[in-house]
């Protein structure tokens, strides 16, 4: 397995009209070695910056990030050579066409020879049924199917770790559990964030992101009771009156 350390690391932002900088997260040490890592918080509380950090396309304003002692910001080549990262909208990622040039795009510099290649995007759309779709335009596809493409389209280049931002969002239930069984036996550390506390409970570890801080950091179950607990309190609290 991976090892991601995050040392001391934090992130601020300048927002107009706000004389400090915003902090999206703070304060953030952690070693990450497990398989499976699941990120769970409330909507805002830092997640998705926080999985940003893991192959650079966020840089920490304060303190380190590096993967398998690659730092995020001086070597974010090394890093994203092993980080594949999976947005929640699959249009943020898919540059081509059709989901066939899509993945022959990501297998472009890992597999030189054409034949091959072609033979590797073929296996990576049948792993999600997607084959019938492979040659259809990327915008007449459903949410779902692009949700899944875009995962398809990460995986073919077997990175050695797989950020994940909340990949179920947009699929039915057979998707899911579809994407359920293949995260089960994919060989790579995956670190996903969700809002699906059934998948989050999945995971080996889960880190409660709230505020920019980690809240809690431990076991699947008791993340997940922590969780709940943050929230009834935050609406015991009163937040949305
Ligand atoms: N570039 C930015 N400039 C200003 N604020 C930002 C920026 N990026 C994120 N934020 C803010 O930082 C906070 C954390 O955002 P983030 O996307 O990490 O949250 P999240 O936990 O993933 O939320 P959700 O569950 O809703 O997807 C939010 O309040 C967001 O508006």
């Amino acid at each position: 397995m991976s090892t991601i350390s995050l040392r001391n690391a934090g992130v601020s932002v300048a927002v107009d009209g706000r004389p400090d900088p915003k902090v999206l997260l703070q304060d953030i040490s952690l070693e990450l070695t497990e398989e499976r890592i699941g990120v769970i918080g409330a909507n805002g509380s830092g997640k998705s910056t926080l999985l940003r950090l893991l192959n650079g396309l966020v840089a920490p304003t304060e303190g380190t990030v590096t993967v398998n002692g690659a730092d995020t910001v001086r070597n974010v080549r090394a890093v994203r050579q092993q980080v594949g990262f999976v947005f929640t909208d699959p249009l943020s990622q898919l540059v081509m066409p059709t989901g066939r040039e899509d993945v022959e795009l990501s297998l472009r510099r890992s597999v030189r020879h054409g034949k091959e290649r072609r033979d590797k995007t073929t296996a990576a759309l049948d792993r999600f049924g997607l084959l019938p779709l492979a040659d259809q335009s990327i915008y007449e596809l459903s949410g779902g199917e692009r949700q899944l493409l875009a995962l398809a389209s990460v995986l073919a280049v077997e990175p050695g770790v797989l950020v994940l931002d909340e990949p179920s969002t947009l699929l039915d239930l057979r998707n899911r559990e579809l994407l359920r069984r293949t995260l089960a036996g994919l060989s790579q550390q995956i670190v996903m964030s969700t809002h699906d506390l059934e998948l989050a409970l999945d995971m080996d570890r889960v880190l409660v992101v709230d505020s920019g801080r980690i809240a809690y950091d431990g076991g699947a179950a008791a993340a997940v009771g922590h969780y709940r607990s943050l929230s009834a309190r935050s609406l015991s609290g009163g937040d949305f009156r």
